[in-house]
């Protein structure tokens, strides 16, 4: 049971349900952080299953609430959801507002072993310990029914922390991921600062990587979405190597291809509604 008190900024009527955003003291963070839950109409009768999105570089807490429309549909399957900031903020480290790729807006969703980001860029263990409790027990959300999904810098984060924390999550999805991090400028970027020069340790947060050592983790299969038109296809997202590496762990992957679609929000909620539904049948929502 979490102990922290949540300190509720606001809150929106939406489909029925509730659309909040919420400020608390993290522990695991050592700063304030900010998340917003949606509330469907089905949790006012008691738990309901969970589905975190984590948003990509330069996104908050409120980026996938405004623009993936994806109320409509958790709606009308009872499904919670859970968005956290991107990265801790105000950590003080040298460099850390300096660039749009780096540092805050780009925690890139593991625990920082390099000092000065080790104290504080820790968003692994605060979405899979502290924030995951709290919405399983401050908030009603059914702590065995979670899924994750993410976009971009989230989508290597759904598909890494699935990996990573499989007893948490029992479904996973991504639109457009960095599929392999540690082959990508972003990637290269942000890894060598927070986890060393040691590429050894960057394998850890390769969702490919982690895949090719697998062996069929996630039997009810995973999801991926990526547009064709996306600037930041060939360079920085892969979807190759990932395609490759479930091939080798015998992982049933539906990649969906998309004539035409960039890399934002009009893509995302283009294909919300069916990541709401592949997320609902899996955690028994439907
Ligand atoms: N430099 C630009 C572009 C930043 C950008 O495209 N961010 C993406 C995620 S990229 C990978 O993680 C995004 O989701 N942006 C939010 C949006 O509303 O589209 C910039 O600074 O905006």
């Amino acid at each position: 049971m979490s102990q922290e008190v949540l300190e509720l900024l606001s809150q929106h009527r939406c489909f029925d349900g509730e659309q909040r955003y919420y400020r608390h003291e993290s522990s695991v963070i050592g700063l304030p952080m900010r998340f917003s839950v949606y509330l469907p109409p089905q949790a006012q009768d008691g738990p309901v299953p969970v589905l975190f999105f984590l948003a990509g570089l330069t996104c908050t807490e409120e980026t996938f609430m405004i623009k993936a429309g994806a109320q409509r549909f958790a709606a009308q399957y009872g499904l919670m959801l859970v968005a956290p900031d991107t990265s801790p903020r105000g950590a003080g480290c040298p460099g850390e507002d300096d660039d749009w790729d780096f540092g805050t807006g780009a925690g890139f969703y593991l625990d920082a072993t390099q000092s000065p980001w080790s104290k504080h860029y820790r968003m692994e263990s605060y979405i899979t310990q502290e924030l995951f409790a709290i919405v399983t027990s401050a908030l009603p959300g059914n702590a065995s029914c979670v899924g994750i999904t993410g976009h971009s810098m989230g989508g290597h984060g759904a598909l890494v922390l699935a990996q990573r924390h499989p007893k948490l999550f029992e479904s996973v999805s991504a639109f457009a991921p960095i599929a392999t991090p540690s082959r990508c400028p972003w990637g290269e970027k942000a890894f060598s600062a927070y986890l060393g020069k040691d590429r050894q340790a960057w394998a850890n947060y390769d969702a490919s990587l982690l895949m090719e050592q697998s062996q069929n983790p996630f039997p009810k299969g995973i999801l991926v979405d990526q547009g064709l038109a996306d600037g930041f296809l060939e360079e920085q997202l892969r979807p190759e190597a990932f395609v490759a590496a479930c091939a080798q762990a015998q992982q049933p992957l539906i990649l969906r291809k998309h004539e035409g679609y960039d890399h934002g929000y009009y893509f995302i909620s283009t294909f919300m509604k069916d990541h709401i539904a592949f997320h609902a049948e899996r955690l028994g929502a439907v």
